[in-house]
């Protein structure tokens, strides 16, 4: 391909027994991000975990953290993922009143700021803001819980994520997450994504590295 291809492993499908073991296996691959996924059991069903753990797996991650916050009311947490040396700071479209404020914050802290948008949700509630923002975040499953299949129709959303940062000049890349595998990596990437999410795929393979190598080099 003619651009680089992200991959952002997601703690989420780790075992969790072995987490420190799970994330030395993404300093130690060719992931290009480590991919946290923060559930606070109010915007999504399910709840992940919280900021103890979090700062465990900073201490230890040698890579950027991509955090995607799946909660009600994000801004509460900007500070707080910001001291704990995050990189990229993901915001649901759904939950972010003051969208345009938060990202402005987010910059202000140093951060690369996302937003990410439900299945349900048209890409075009971002063309007042992708100009300002650096990833777009499409799921491609109902947030809340790893291990589901990939939405067919969020490949249609990509490409329109993708004309619309052409159009805009925008520099934002597209990540797209949930249910991504071997199988469909290739279908996401040529269809324009840069960032792939993979859980599943990766930590319930038998080789978790070998799972990252395929799937950077799967075009
Ligand atoms: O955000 C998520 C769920 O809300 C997870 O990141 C995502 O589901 C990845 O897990 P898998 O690859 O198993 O689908």
């Amino acid at each position: 391909m003619d651009r680089p291809v992200f991959i952002a492993p997601s703690l989420l499908a780790a075992d969790f027994l072995h987490l420190a073991e799970a994330v030395e296996q993404v300093n130690k691959s060719e992931a290009d991000w480590l991919h946290l996924d923060i559930m606070d059991g109010m915007f999504v069903p399910n709840i992940s975990f919280g900021m103890p753990v979090v700062e465990s797996v900073a201490r230890l991650c040698q890579k950027p953290m991509d955090v995607h916050l799946m909660i009600v009311q994000p801004e509460r947490y900007i500070d707080v993922f910001h001291q704990l040396g995050v990189h990229h700071l993901i915001l649901h479209y759904e939950a972010s009143v003051h969208l345009h404020r938060y990202v402005e914050y987010i910059h202000q802290l140093g951060m690369q700021a996302g937003v990410a948008l439900n299945p349900h949700t048209p890409v075009d509630v971002l063309k007042d803001i992708v100009h300002l923002i650096d990833i777009v975040l499409i799921m491609s499953v109902n947030p809340g819980f790893g291990g589901q299949a990939f939405i067919p129709h969020s490949l249609h959303k990509i490409r329109e994520a993708k004309e619309l940062i052409l159009k805009t000049g925008s520099l934002a890349k597209i990540e797209v997450d949930g249910g991504v595998d071997l199988q469909n990596a290739a279908d996401i990437l040529r269809a324009g994504a840069d960032v792939l999410v993979a859980g599943s795929s990766v930590f319930r393979a038998a080789d978790p590295a070998q799972a990252i190598h395929l799937l950077k080099h799967v075009l």
